[in-house]
């Protein structure tokens, strides 16, 4: 890698784990392959996306160190740049699920001795409404995972915190009513959870489904019409689900437009961020970013 400018956004939420360790680590590492390093750290909520709607088109790269809802939020902020700088994610929050589609290490110094030797990959991005998701949008048992966890039991159990919320959520879940559109296809009927997934992992947990791909021009909709334990380890946990429509509780589709309306205004997660709420309209953006990921050879 040789970059003259780039900038580095990290979260500075107080009390996020061990970041001034985590930039220790990274930062001479990066300074040796770019002339001009600019490091910008987070003050409030919505900081990052900020940063990168004011600064984004002036870098060559952005290289994002936190979770997530970091990476949420510069990926709206870059999104809607005519010219958007490349960017590479450092995992530097609890889940980091998008990293994990793109195969970086889970160790700061690791990861990021990846991506200076990284190579450049197209990544797609969706938009939603007026807004922009990388890894996943969802309604139902999945935003209701994210309002419930807490915090406590995040920062001691990681992972396994979303499945305790998704455990204590499904006792009081009702379906609700929806209809999907997707591309010249028409569903409707009662579900759980609709998932739509351009990333491969939620929760840290990999999800079992074939031919997830981060550039594919299309994502992936999961319609759970059913709530119980074992669904749930299927799709939060271990299981395979190989074959399109196998289960009758789960439905799988693809599709590059899409739009989904419920009966009643449902919260919609994106990223693990819950701000806007249906119906939406989901567009593929076929190839929108560029981003560095460890190099295959
Ligand atoms: N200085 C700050 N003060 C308060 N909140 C902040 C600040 N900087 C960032 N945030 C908020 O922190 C959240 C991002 O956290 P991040 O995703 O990096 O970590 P995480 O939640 O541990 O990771 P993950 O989503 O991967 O589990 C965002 O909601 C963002 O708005």
């Amino acid at each position: 890698m040789d970059v003259q400018k780039a900038m580095l956004i990290y979260n500075g939420k107080a009390g996020q784990k061990d970041v001034y360790d985590s930039l220790k680590k990274c930062v001479p590492v990066l300074a040796s392959h770019i002339d001009q390093l600019i490091i910008m750290k987070t003050k409030r909520s919505l900081h990052a996306k900020e940063i990168c709607e004011k600064y984004g088109d002036q870098v060559e790269l952005v290289i994002i160190l936190g979770g997530d809802g970091t990476v949420h939020e510069c990926i709206n902020g870059l999104s809607r740049l005519e010219k958007r700088p490349v960017v590479a994610i450092l995992p530097g929050g609890t889940c980091n699920d998008f990293s994990r589609s793109l195969q970086i290490s889970q160790d700061i110094q690791e990861a990021v001795e990846q991506l200076v030797k990284g190579e450049m990959v197209s990544v797609d991005a969706v938009k939603v409404n007026e807004d922009y998701f990388i890894n996943f949008w969802g309604i139902g048992l999945v935003t209701e995972t994210s309002n419930h966890i807490r915090e406590s039991e995040k920062a001691i159990l990681g992972r396994v915190s979303y499945f305790l919320s998704a455990l204590r959520t499904m006792k009081d879940l009702k379906p609700f009513k929806y209809r999907l559109q997707r591309d010249h296809e028409m569903e409707e009927g009662k579900a759980v959870m609709i998932l739509v997934t351009n990333g491969s992992y939620i929760g840290t947990n990999p999800l079992p489904f074939i031919d997830i791909s981060v550039n594919d021009g299309y994502a992936e909709i999961v319609v759970v019409n059913e709530a119980n334990v074992t669904l749930l380890k299927d799709i939060f946990e271990i299981g395979v689900l190989e074959e399109k429509n196998k289960d009758q509780h789960i439905q799988l589709f693809r599709a590059k437009e899409i739009y989904i309306e419920t009966e009643d205004e449902l919260d919609v997660d994106m990223d693990g961020e819950v701000y806007l709420n249906t119906p939406c309209k989901l567009e593929i953006l076929h190839h929108h970013f560029r981003m560095l990921k460890p190099s295959q050879t």
